[in-house]
């Protein structure tokens, strides 16, 4: 069977219909030989005692022995399967999962929002290898089993289908009583671990700040709906089920008792009295295991359509044709970006084109649009109008090979657990030391890392070193210039570096316009971009300026005097000569 990722849920079934088809088969053979019990039964009692014959009671013994191990080995056999099913499901579905939290992350709205997928996953994957799911193939057989007791005699036949009409009104109250409780704990328990999960990260400022109080209160009070909800949901479960057994036992005697009067009555032998109160067990059995395990039958039915829309509305990667190793030209074209779920783009129409070896400077106020340029530059947002092109190439054609071509050193910088290098070459499964070392030492972070406990191979995050804000900030850089990218975008690179980390930067900044590669840098320092040969100034999302540096630095110092220098009451014009002779 093939565990090649699939899109959808639905996908995911594909090929299984026949571990299905086995499945009911293995489940036709047990329920076949669940008949044995009841037929031995049978003749012990009508045929062993009255012969009186031991020989008989031996050689019926032995023959349902086997047929029992026969059993044990189809049910065992049964559970082996489902419990694959459920994992080759698992697997197919894994990846697309993923990538839809990924997607979903991407969302800016969605990032902090508890996201359920992967559990949603798990909860069918459960399902499918408990016998739960036995029940649904054994509860077909109910009424041959219920038949059979018919054979016996029509009165136990009647007391049966009556036991078994309440069972199924008792599992379908359960259904009805439990689907509120049980979806509203799942979404609080997400709620409350997600919460949990963001105070845990960020331990630090919930101490420094003195939140402790404040976030167990907060994260007790969705901890304890949960609780309720579960309460409420084991409860009723509980109940139903006590109700269900209870019933079962009482039907067994009942059907004991009534087989006993139709004894009495000369109108059944007393084999068929013993052998249809054990057929009423087996037929019920199913329906009280479904009472039973009702919860992990509604989770995974929930778990299944959350998937299917999870899925349906995380984009599909398309598929492009491979194209060559870009060079280092970039262009953009009538750019404007929208950030996700916002009405208002926050880059209206920018124009600009880089040669290689350029560096460009970003500056502007915050919420200016440097951010937005970088991560459009990076490709993570795509621009409602317009294009980024790289080598002639629209951005989007290179697909997932893009990010191969570009170095991005985020504001936020994360590192991954792991070690030095292995961060370094992006998480890659088998780096390259040579690779990495280039990028470290382009980076200027080689002998900074080299002073770490274990070098390269210390190990981060997960019971590693922790490293201070400039050393991330380093060892991020490193990895933006891992394997050459034809494009770097640094958003705030030097916010955290000292003399000797801002030095690296402007050796790595150096390093790749050398190599003939372009850089851009989202700054709010003005060390940052003593490097640059170009500046663009944006202002509410719009080009304010662009052009070579020190030009564009003179119109900016010149405008800002224009305007410092200007009467209240007076023009720009009366300012504007002096503007010209403070930029003299
Ligand atoms: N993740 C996001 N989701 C939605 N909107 C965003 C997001 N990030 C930024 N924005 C919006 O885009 C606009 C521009 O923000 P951006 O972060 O690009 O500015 P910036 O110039 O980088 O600011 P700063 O210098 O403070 O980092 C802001 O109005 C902001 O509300």
């Amino acid at each position: 069977m093939q565990t090649t990722a699939t899109e959808s849920p639905q996908a995911a079934l594909k090929g299984t219909k026949r571990l299905f088809i086995s499945l009911g088969l293995f489940s036709l053979f047990v329920n076949v030989l669940m008949l044995t019990g009841p037929l031995y039964m049978l003749q012990v009692y009508d045929r062993v005692l009255s012969s009186r014959s031991t020989a008989t009671l031996v050689s019926l013994t032995l023959l349902i022995a086997g047929l029992y191990i026969i059993m044990g080995v189809l049910d065992y056999a049964r559970g082996r399967i489902a419990a694959r099913v459920g994992a080759l499901i698992q697997t197919r579905l894994d990846p697309k999962v993923f990538e839809a939290g990924l997607n979903r992350a991407l969302v800016s709205g969605e990032r902090g929002r508890p996201w359920s997928g992967l559990r949603d996953l798990e909860a069918v994957q459960r399902f499918m290898a408990s016998p739960v799911l036995f029940a649904l193939f054994d509860i077909p057989w109910t009424p041959i089993f219920l038949f059979a007791i018919f054979t016996f005699h029509p009165y136990l036949g009647w007391l049966a289908v009556a036991g078994g009409i309440v069972l199924v009104g008792i599992s379908l109250a359960n259904q009805q009583m439990t689907k509120r409780s049980t979806s509203e704990a799942t979404a609080t328990a997400m709620v409350s671990d997600s919460f949990a999960e963001t105070v845990r990260q960020q331990a630090e400022v919930v101490q420094g700040l003195g939140m402790q109080g404040a976030v167990l209160t907060r994260w007790q009070k969705n901890r304890n709906r949960a609780l309720h909800a579960n309460l409420v949901s084991a409860d009723v479960v509980n109940q139903f089920s006590t109700m269900s057994k209870t019933l079962r036992f009482f039907l067994q005697s009942a059907m004991l008792g009534l087989g006993a009067w139709v004894v009495l009555r000369g109108e059944m032998s007393p084999g068929s009295m013993i052998a249809g109160s054990v057929l009423l067990g087996r037929a019920l059995a199913p329906i009280e295991q479904l009472i039973g395990g009702w919860a992990l039958v509604t989770r995974a039915r929930q778990g299944w359509t959350s998937l299917e829309t999870q899925l349906a509305k995380s984009p599909t990667a398309k598929k492009h044709l491979q194209l060559p190793v870009p060079k280092p030209r970039v262009e953009l074209v009538g750019v404007t970006v929208v950030p996700p779920e916002q009405q208002r783009p926050s880059l209206r129409a920018v124009s600009l084109k880089l040669a290689p070896g350029q560096a460009l400077g970003v500056i502007g106020p915050s919420a200016s649009g440097k951010s937005t340029l970088a991560r459009t530059l990076a490709g993570i947002w795509k621009p409602v109008q317009g294009s980024v092109r790289l080598d002639g190439a629209d951005i989007e054609h290179y697909g997932s090979d893009l990010g191969g071509y570009i170095g991005y050193l985020p504001q936020d910088i994360a590192l991954f657990d792991g070690t030095v290098a292995e961060n370094i070459a992006r998480l890659s499964v088998a780096p390259d030391p040579q690779k990495v070392v280039e990028a470290a030492k382009k980076a200027g972070a080689h002998e900074m890392i080299l002073k770490l406990p274990d070098g390269y191979d210390t190990q981060l995050l997960v019971g590693g070193a922790r490293l201070s804000g400039g050393q991330r900030q380093r060892i991020a850089l490193a990895r933006a210039m891992y394997n050459n990218p034809a494009l770097v975008v640094l958003d705030e690179p030097n916010s955290n570096l000292d003399g000797e980390g801002g030095e690296a930067l402007m050796h790595a900044i150096r390093a790749i316009k050398a190599d003939g590669r372009i850089v851009v840098i989202m700054a709010h320092r003005p060390a940052a971009i003593s490097e640059c040969d170009l500046l663009l100034v944006l202002h509410e999302g719009v080009v304010q300026a662009f052009g070579p540096r020190d030009e564009v630095l003179r119109e900016q110092v010149r405008n800002h005097a224009t305007i410092a220098l200007r009467p209240q009451d007076g023009g720009a014009q009366a300012a504007a000569p002096k503007a010209e002779a403070v930029n003299q």
